[in-house]
């Protein structure tokens, strides 16, 4: 797992760090290391440091103090460095004077050409978006200049990745001790571009994650292997009520994600058997045992009951997606025994949450906790960082694997289906959901190639999805 820890968390880290250390030890690592990323992209982006035109953005706090002291070590090397204060009055004096003392120079505006910015303004003492005299130098970055992020890019929230107005957009965010779940979480995650982990040596053992994002050997330990005693019923079959006379495709997606999510059997219920079976003759039609049922995908309006007897049966687990979602009861959810998973756009969030859909999307990660919270169940959150949060609070789980070109119609289906038949075999519901959507991004990856996709080709790309974290 790849884990994020809150400003909280390391802060206090970093306080049981410095008490131990030398005065300025740890931002001389963090100032170090940023270093190297910067000399790193310099030479592979023309070829030496020396000569080079580096400005550094800088703020009132310990972020401008990494930026000072970084380009202190690049005037070392023979870079022409220009500092540039959010406010002349607050600079870190430290590292202002090393930068001079290396033959750094202060200015009063930004230079128009610059090999390499680096955004010093805020870390994780940024509060709110950019105020104007930050926006006002981040308007003026010049073309065509290299971007490395002090810790984060400043005007992304660390805790939540909102950004509330402008903010710097990187090419790098070089961050120190821990990954932030701003780094990771969307809208503050677009922002990021390639994200370096300094070691500055913080301890964060015990302490309490609040994001973590899978990685291959996650998921692959938890996909279910199908072994010699299996037989279908134990591989678990997921039933399907989806799909409508006005939206049948919706089913045929939604069985096409379970039958590749390793299901010994589907089971599909409702109007749109013939299109199933036309596509999938493995299909059972009608009500019958199941370990997972997945209701939702297609059903269109007025099928409450369907999704209501799903739910009633509380000893299996369910997944709610679409518009399976309108109106669910928060206590009916809450009094099951077995796993529910929640899978909403932000759209449908917002209408359960009844807030604006910009509001789920300013505020993913608040809004995925809120309605686990609500509901007492695990939800999944799709979009560009699809985020899975669990019913009892924790973790939540952040995917990274997605790519915009699944936002295409069905894509959605398709991983429903997966979700319920990794529901099926036994994952609870932030393992099914997460998993899920790690192996639907990298199918929908597969699937596009760079080029536009179909969700019936994501759900053909799902063996390749699970083959690749296998390997
Ligand atoms: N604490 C530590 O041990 C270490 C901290 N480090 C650096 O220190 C940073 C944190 O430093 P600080 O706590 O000084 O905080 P920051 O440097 O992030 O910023 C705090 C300052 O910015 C102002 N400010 C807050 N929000 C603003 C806004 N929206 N617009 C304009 N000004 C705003 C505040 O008034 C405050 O003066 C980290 O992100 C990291 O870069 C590193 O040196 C590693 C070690
Ligand atoms: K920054």
């Amino acid at each position: 797992m790849r884990t994020a820890y809150s400003v909280e968390t390391v802060r206090a880290a970093e306080r049981e760090l410095m008490a131990r250390l030398p005065e300025g030890a740890l931002m001389a690592r963090a100032a170090a290391g940023l270093a190297a990323v910067c000399a790193e992209l310099l030479a592979r982006g023309r070829g030496r440091v020396y000569g080079a035109r580096v400005v550094l953005l800088v703020g009132p706090g310990d972020n401008g103090g990494d930026a000072l002291y970084a380009g202190a070590r690049l005037a070392r090397r023979g870079a022409g460095v220009t500092a540039v204060p959010m406010d002349p009055e607050r600079m870190h004096p430290g590292g202002l004077a090393a930068l001079r003392a290396a033959g750094g120079r202060v200015a009063a505006s930004v230079p128009g050409r610059a090999d390499l910015v680096v955004d010093g303004l805020l870390g994780i003492g940024g509060r709110g978006g950019l105020r104007p005299a930050a926006a006002a130098l981040v308007e003026r970055i010049p073309a065509g200049a290299a971007v490395v992020a002090v810790d984060l890019p400043s005007g992304v929230d660390a805790d939540t990745g909102e950004v509330a107005g402008p903010a710097v957009t990187a090419d790098v965010t070089v961050t120190f001790g821990a990954y932030k779940p701003g780094l990771l979480t969307d809208p503050g995650a677009s922002r990021v571009g390639a994200v370096r982990l300094v070691d500055i040596g913080l301890d964060l053992d015990g302490a309490a994650v609040a994001l973590e994002a899978p990685q291959h050997a996650d998921v692959a330990a938890l996909l279910p292997v199908p072994t010699a005693s299996s037989d279908k019923y134990r591989r678990g079959v997921v039933g399907v009520v989806a799909g409508s006379e006005q939206y049948p495709g919706a089913a045929v997606l939604a069985v096409a994600g379970a039958l590749r999510g390793g299901a010994g059997a589907v089971r599909y219920v409702g109007p749109a058997a013939d299109a199933v079976l036309a596509r999938f003759p493995e299909v059972l039609v009608g009500r019958g045992r199941v370990q997972a049922w997945v209701v939702g995908p297609g059903l269109g309006s007025g099928r409450e009951a369907e999704v209501g007897r799903a739910l009633a049966d509380t000893d299996v687990p369910v997944l709610v997606d679409a518009d399976g979602l309108r109106g669910l009861d928060a206590g009916v959810v809450r009094g099951r025994r077995a796993a529910t998973l929640l899978t909403p756009h932000a759209g449908e969030a917002a209408a359960l949450l009844g807030v604006a859909r910009e509001t789920v999307e300013a505020g993913r990660l608040a809004a995925v906790r809120e309605l686990a919270g609500r509901y007492g169940a695990a939800v999944l959150l799709k979009g560009s960082t699809t985020l899975v949060a669990p019913g009892g609070g924790g973790a939540v789980r952040v995917n990274p694997t997605g790519t915009p070109w699944l936002a295409t119609a069905g894509s959605g289906d398709v991983l429903s289906g997966l979700a319920g038949a990794l529901l099926a075999a036994g994952l609870g519901g932030v393992d099914a959901g997460s998993a899920a959507a790690y192996l639907h991004g990298l199918a929908g990856r597969f699937a596009a190639g760079g080029a536009p996709v179909v969700a019936q080709e994501v759900a053909a790309a799902l063996p390749r999805a699970w083959r690749s974290v296998r390997d």
